[in-house]
């Protein structure tokens, strides 16, 4: 898209101010002002997308805290889209942790203290009457590519957040369009207010959700089946996005959808693939090959089960292991220690069943009173080669698991995973100081680089899914599949791996700097459209040099085009 791109526009002074696609502000250009009815809406001086970058950065920079930073960045994009995404494109590294994790973490856990305006589609279980009606209010006819969804009973790492998990969904579309250029106006972020479990948020008298403990079990999967019907009556070819859902929803919505409509669950499928990616660099930079890894994940939630099933399926795929002999590269820990038969159907959820230990295994091991199994033991006599944290408990890689980690393994390859930063299983200067400097790393949320002993600086790698979803749910959508095949994720994560800098240097980091994302994203995305129409899943016929050309063609860029006013034009 270039910044000559023309668009004939219905709206006329203060109804295109007023509209975050629309308006420029000071950037109206003088024929646009006359054209528009905007001379006495704004002051003389015609400003240039550049000027106004630095104004709005300027204006950030009052702003102390990151989270009086983040409310400032989300009434700027109430205001001008293209204006609050160049802002940020100009300033990716340091405004991404503003608008995503950590700082959105705070932002939700205070939504309704801080709530100034509706910024997306409310959907509450006691009005789900009129839940067909409240979604073409809020679509108002417009072509929609993307729904990202969450119902918030597990945001990052802070729990249920009721209705507050909007801001989930806005952040995580917010980064489609940055990182992988989805255009905003084709995208719809909705909130599944089915109540909540909080506490906290029941007895507050300012909280703005359903006042109502969360609905589960048969009415829950009633209301969210009523609302993917009208997803895929309104947008039959859309990427529906799940985020943040709980456990017990998660893989099994996933389940339920996939094969009528394309849906994806970020937290499963798009943490498994970054992870994937991350360890495949790992491997490369050991010279090794993911099937020989010993894995051990502190968290068997949806993001631990995610991460398990992907990388087993990888190894089945891409190594040739049998699945029997891949779900014994295996360990995972949950509250109740290592997940092994003994705990018994009531304490090992269902979809773990492929990686529950048999218990002769263990004879002998140090155990609790109740025969459970913890992560020290776990790392003792397994020796893992991999370790993987999304537990959500911040520091349970101590000093003793990380020193007993690195004396089994050359090259330790350390993940903590949680967010948001108060949740990392450890930090990198420990794992890197308590594994004398062998550890691999990555972290879920942004890090500093570490210095190492003698100076030189150790970049950690932000194995954060927005590092490839972005790109994943731009292919699934510009090569119209109907599904977005394991396949072609795995296609994704590969592109991903083999731009690691440490394929090039061991001592650097394990993923491509968080600052180039949205060039990895769109090699991701070609990659994805790639392998869509290989394996015929697309509804188009490109060569692999036009689905460059296309996905460069499609992308929504920050740059303003030039409007003409016509009555019958776009709103
Ligand atoms: N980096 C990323 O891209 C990324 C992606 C998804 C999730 N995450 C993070 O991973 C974490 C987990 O997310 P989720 O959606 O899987 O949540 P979840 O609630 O589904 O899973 C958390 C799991 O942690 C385990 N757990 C809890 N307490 C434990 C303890 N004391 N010891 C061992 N295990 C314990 C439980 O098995 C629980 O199921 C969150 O902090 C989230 O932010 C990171
Ligand atoms: O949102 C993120 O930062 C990653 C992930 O989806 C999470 O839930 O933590
Ligand atoms: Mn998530």
């Amino acid at each position: 898209m270039s910044s000559e791109q023309r668009f004939c526009v219905a709206l006329r002074g203060e109804r295109i101010l007023t509209s975050p696609r629309w308006n420029k502000g000071t950037a109206f250009t003088t024929a646009e002002r006359n054209a528009f009815g905007l001379t006495g809406h704004l002051p003389y001086r015609v400003n240039t997308l550049d000027e106004q970058c630095q104004r709005a950065y300027d204006q950030l920079q009052s702003h102390e805290t990151p989270l009086r930073k983040n409310t400032f960045l989300q009434s700027l994009r109430d205001q001008n889209w293209v204006l609050y995404y160049a802002l940020i494109s100009r300033h990716l590294q340091e405004l991404t942790p503003i608008i995503y994790t950590p700082t959105e973490a705070e932002a939700i856990s205070k939504y309704s203290h801080l709530f100034r305006r509706s910024e997306g589609l409310y959907l509450t279980l006691p009005h789900q009457e009129s839940m067909e009606e409240d979604f073409l209010e809020q679509a108002q006819g417009r072509d929609v590519d993307l729904v990202v969804c969450s119902d918030a009973e597990m945001i990052l790492g802070i729990g249920d957040q009721g209705v507050g998990g909007i801001g989930i969904s806005t952040a995580k579309a917010s980064i489609y369009t940055l990182l992988a250029g989805v255009d905003p106006a084709r995208t719809l972020s909705v909130t599944l207010d089915v109540g909540t479990d909080n506490e906290k948020l029941l007895k507050d008298p300012l909280y703005v959700g359903w006042p109502h403990e969360r609905v589960r079990g048969e009415e829950y999967d009633r209301f969210v089946d009523r609302f993917v019907q009208s997803v895929r009556k309104h947008y039959p070819h859309s990427l529906l996005h799940f985020e943040d859902f709980g456990v017990n929803n998660a893989k099994r919505l996933l389940d339920t959808y996939a094969k009528k409509h394309a849906v994806f669950n970020d937290d499963v499928q798009g943490t498994g693939a970054v992870t994937l990616a991350t360890i495949m660099a790992a491997v490369g930079v050991m010279k090794s090959k993911l099937s020989d890894q010993r894995i051990v994940i502190f968290g068997a939630g949806t993001a631990g089960l995610g991460i398990a099933r992907q990388l087993r399926d990888a190894m089945v795929t891409l190594d040739g292991l049998s699945p029997s002999d891949s779900n014994q590269r295996f360990w995972l820990l949950d509250q109740h220690g290592l997940v092994k038969a003994s705990l018994g159907p009531d304490n090992v959820r269902s979809g773990l069943s492929d990686f529950v230990r048999a218990d002769e295994e263990w004879e002998g091991a140090a155990a609790n009173e109740r025969g459970e199994i913890g992560l020290l033991e776990v790392v003792r006599r397994v020796k893992p080669t991999v370790l993987i944290g999304c537990s959500t408990v911040g520091g349970a890689f101590d000093e003793a698991v990380v020193r007993e980690m690195a004396r089994g393994t050359e090259r330790p390859v350390i993940l903590p995973l949680s967010n948001p930063t108060s949740k990392h299983e450890c930090t990198p200067e420990d794992a890197k100081r308590w594994s004398d400097g062998k550890a691999l790393l990555a972290t879920g949320s942004p890090f500093p680089s570490v210095e190492l002993p003698g100076g030189k600086k150790y970049r950690v790698a932000e194995c954060n899914n927005a590092l490839i979803y972005p790109g994943l749910g731009f292919g699934a959508i510009l090569s119209k599949a109907r599904s977005l095949t394991d396949s072609m994720i795995v296609a994704g994560a590969q592109r991903l791996a083999s731009l690691a800098p440490a394929l090039n240097d061991p001592d650097d980091a394990l993923l491509p700097d968080f600052g180039d994302s949205p060039e990895i994203n769109y090699e991701v995305t070609c990659a994805v459209v790639e392998r869509a129409i290989e394996e015929g899943a697309a509804a188009v016929e490109w060569t692999k040099e036009e689905v460059r050309e296309k996905v460069r063609e499609r992308q929504w860029k920050p740059i303003y085009g030039r409007y003409e006013y016509d009555a019958d034009g776009e709103q």
